[in-house]
């Protein structure tokens, strides 16, 4: 049978199909709650597919969120679900899929920037898209390491409950501190429902999903999610607390949760594969050593819209630079671009004045949330700092992003 290859935009009746390339080319069962967790999501306007003869054999889609980027909440297109059939692998379908979607989204003008989460890191540089946030995955001695001790009148308490009757404490939680979060998405009904879905499959022999509120005077000030890894050694109990997301408005509220994740009976270690690369943890413990930190990479970003994503963000100090951007991809981003602005806000137009820096969109797209230093590109033979006119410090910002979820 001869192959037909045609890239088109998915239609509903696509998703099944859709579901059975994720299950291939993510090596898992795409069906029941997961599934019904997809589904949710699922836009099925903003989802392409490729198309052999009327079987689907890529696919690409993106999400439509907010993201918080340092002093603002923009929209930011989410993109996921990218895959290809093994049979009809490294024959450039994900670059023909990539190139369409980034063309579409610079023509609907909805969003200046795009976000992903990279399955290998070397993919997505090329479509430029730069390491934009970090993470530490900790693998904590939970035995090991002590917390301050609780304030002697605590101002709230704990209630364990399940997780989805819990959803308007955590909602209202969550929503307080986004605007101030980095690298944080929205969430609407839909999105809680995908954060809070719990797949057996997902399991990987694990309790299913816990969650606790912590309660002050005013109202919630924090929640935990977790599961527990059962195990027994020749030592005795043996199991590991799995966090998945503490959400905390004061520092009371942080040490109460990791009190209770760290002392949780019969565990003797506690995982997390989100933390942040300012985790208070780390200056909290009496032996930070033994939080097992490990660094990777987090959310990856690119700017559609040079101009309109450069003045969407804040800037720490008082900038006033012109940029030399190239971007092969998005032609009308390539030229000079002079950024003016501050912790105010920031305008960005085009001009000929002559550059102070030059660099691809990939590396602007690695410095925009303020996660990875220009200098630091620089100092990599990257961006080229052309006068004494540096805008590293104005880039950066006080919090570093902290991705809070994998889409
Ligand atoms: C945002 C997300 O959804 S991340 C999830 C991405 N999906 C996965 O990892 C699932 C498993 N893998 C797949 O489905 C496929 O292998 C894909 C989608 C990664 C690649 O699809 P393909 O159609 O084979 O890619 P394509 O042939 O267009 O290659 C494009 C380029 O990327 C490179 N590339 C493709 N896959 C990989 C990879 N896994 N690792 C490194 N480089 C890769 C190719 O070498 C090629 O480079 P070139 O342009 O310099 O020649």
């Amino acid at each position: 049978m001869k192959e037909e290859i045609v890239l088109r935009p998915s239609n509903a009746e696509d998703f099944p199909a859709i579901c059975r390339l994720y299950g291939t080319v993510f090596h898992e069962d795409v069906s029941g709650t997961l599934k019904e967790m997809e589904a949710g999501v699922f836009e099925v306007d903003r989802s392409l597919v490729t198309d052999d003869a009327g079987l689907v054999v890529g696919h690409i889609q993106a999400f439509t969120r907010d993201l918080t980027v340092p002093g603002a909440v923009i929209p930011a297109a989410h993109v996921s679900g990218v895959g290809v059939l093994p049979t009809h692998r490294r024959r450039g379908l994900l670059n023909r899929m990539m190139h369409r979607q980034l063309r579409e989204l610079a023509e609907a003008g909805r969003e200046s920037i795009a976000v992903l989460w990279a399955s290998e890191t070397s993919i997505y540089p090329r479509y430029g898209y730069g390491a934009a946030a970090n993470r530490l995955v900790f693998n904590i001695m939970s035995r090991e390491v002590r917390l301050p001790a609780p304030p002697a009148e605590p101002s709230g308490r704990l209630r364990m409950a399940e997780p989805g009757t819990l959803l308007p404490e955590m909602t209202k939680v969550y929503e307080q501190l986004r605007a101030d979060r980095i690298g944080w998405s929205s969430r609407n009904d839909q999105w809680w429902g995908f954060v809070l879905g719990d797949p057996e499959s997902h399991r990987d022999g694990a309790t299913k999903r816990y969650a606790v509120v912590h309660e002050g005077p005013d109202g919630p000030t924090g929640y935990a999610l977790w599961r527990v890894k059962d195990d027994w050694n020749s030592h005795g109990p043996n199991a590991e607390v799995q966090v998945r997301e503490v959400v905390a408005a004061d520092p009371e509220t942080y040490q109460t949760l990791w009190r209770f994740l760290l002392g949780i009976d019969l565990s003797r270690s506690v995982t997390v594969r989100l933390g942040s690369v300012e985790e208070p943890l780390l200056h909290l413990v009496d032996e930070p050593r033994r939080l097992g930190a490990g660094f990777a990479d987090a959310l990856w970003l690119r700017l559609i819209d040079v101009p309109a994503a450069l003045a969407a963000r804040r800037y720490a100090t008082d900038v006033d630079v012109v940029i030399e951007v190239t971007d092969p991809i998005l032609e009308q981003n390539t030229g000079r671009w002079r950024l003016t602005g501050g912790p105010g806000g920031a305008t960005c137009t085009a001009t000929t004045d002559p550059a102070d820096l030059s660099c691809s969109v990939t590396d602007l797209g690695a410095v925009y949330l303020g996660g990875t230093s220009l200098a630091a590109l620089a100092a990599a033979g990257r961006v080229r700092q052309l006068t004494a006119n540096d805008p590293t410090i104005a880039f950066r910002w006080h919090r570093l992003p902290s991705p809070t979820e994998v889409y």
